[in-house]
């Protein structure tokens, strides 16, 4: 059965121990080195962000991690709350997401836009409801175990429902759903699984400025209430800057800068990186840009 959110006091006491470790992670494609010798923690319950230019090897950090892809160096530590180790980088994905507990969305939503939007989240418990079934058509009728689990997926979907701001969408095809709504409707969906690693691959992607608070406060909600562990890739630095605990910074498949937003937003790595100029460059840089700032706002008076 996919667990029920704990309590406020739960997620608070939660140690700030690290639910994932990278080390020395090196994803090879042919010729190009996507991701070098890269090394991370994620800290239990902190949201995470992994940020950089396009093409820094986010999304193959993300497959790497979520065992789309099977890195050619490197370990992958997810330590789960009970204190359970699992090496994900010798696991199947679909391993990684039943055992591991570890849940992803990804870039392009992928919702069953056919089926409604309970049933989406109905069909994301499939395997706790098969298992209480015992694997058997007599188990789907006559088995109190599947009744009851049965009856708590339906209550874990519509926990979620509330949360994500859909219970009044719920009997409507999820694909009839705005973009933003669909998008935390995927988020809903990965948090039936009872995930303790929660991973989402730019999720403000094409949202409106309403769409993009709503997606903070549901995030922020799973992290307060849950204490469900996040780790994101995101563009937008709005949403970056709001609501990650900690921030990544790759460049060309390597770390260049590892803290909390305020450290990295001042790194000059981060700032030369983003703006495509050596580092030595960038308060030369930023000068320029503040006078032309000048120069524009002395214009606007
Ligand atoms: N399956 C693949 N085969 C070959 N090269 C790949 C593959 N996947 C990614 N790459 C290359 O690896 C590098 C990193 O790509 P990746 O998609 O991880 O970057 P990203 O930081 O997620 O970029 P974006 O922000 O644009 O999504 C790029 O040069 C990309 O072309």
């Amino acid at each position: 059965m996919a667990s029920a959110p704990t309590t406020k006091a739960a997620a608070g006491a939660a140690a700030q121990d690290p639910i994932l470790k990278v080390e020395h992670l090196s994803m090879r494609f042919g010729g190009l080195m996507a991701i070098n010798d890269l090394s991370f923690e994620c800290r239990r319950g902190d949201i995470t962000a992994l940020i950089g230019p396009n093409g820094a090897g986010k999304t193959t950090v993300f497959n790497c991690i979520t065992g789309f892809y099977k890195p050619t160096m490197g370990m992958m530590t997810l330590r789960q709350k009970g204190g359970q180790d699992y090496l994900l980088e010798r696991l199947a994905d679909f391993e990684i997401t039943k055992r591991a507990k570890v849940a992803r969305t990804f870039q392009n939503i992928r919702l069953f836009t056919g089926l409604t939007v309970l049933e989406n989240l109905l069909v994301a418990q499939h395997n706790a409801l098969m298992r209480a079934s015992g694997y058997t058509i007599l188990g789907l009728f006559g088995f109190p175990a599947y009744r009851k689990a049965s009856k708590e997926s339906i209550e874990l979907a519509r926990y979620w429902l509330d949360k994500a701001s859909l219970t009044e969408r719920a009997d409507d095809p999820a694909g009839d759903l705005p973009y933003g709504a669909q998008r935390r409707l995927e988020i809903a969906r990965a948090m039936c699984t009872g995930p303790e690693l929660l991973c989402l691959d730019e999720p403000a992607a094409g949202l409106n400025p309403r769409e993009s608070l709503a997606l903070n406060t549901l995030l922020q909600g799973i992290r307060a209430d849950t204490g469900t562990s996040i780790l994101l890739i995101e563009h937008d630095m709005s949403v970056v800057m709001e609501i990650s605990d900690h921030v990544v910074v790759l460049e060309y498949g390597q770390k260049i800068s590892d803290g909390t937003p305020d450290f990295v937003k001042n790194d000059p790595k981060v700032i030369a990186a983003y703006l495509g100029v050596e580092d030595d460059e960038v308060e030369e840089v930023i000068a320029e840009v503040e006078e032309v700032a000048h120069e524009v706002e002395g214009g606007q008076k």
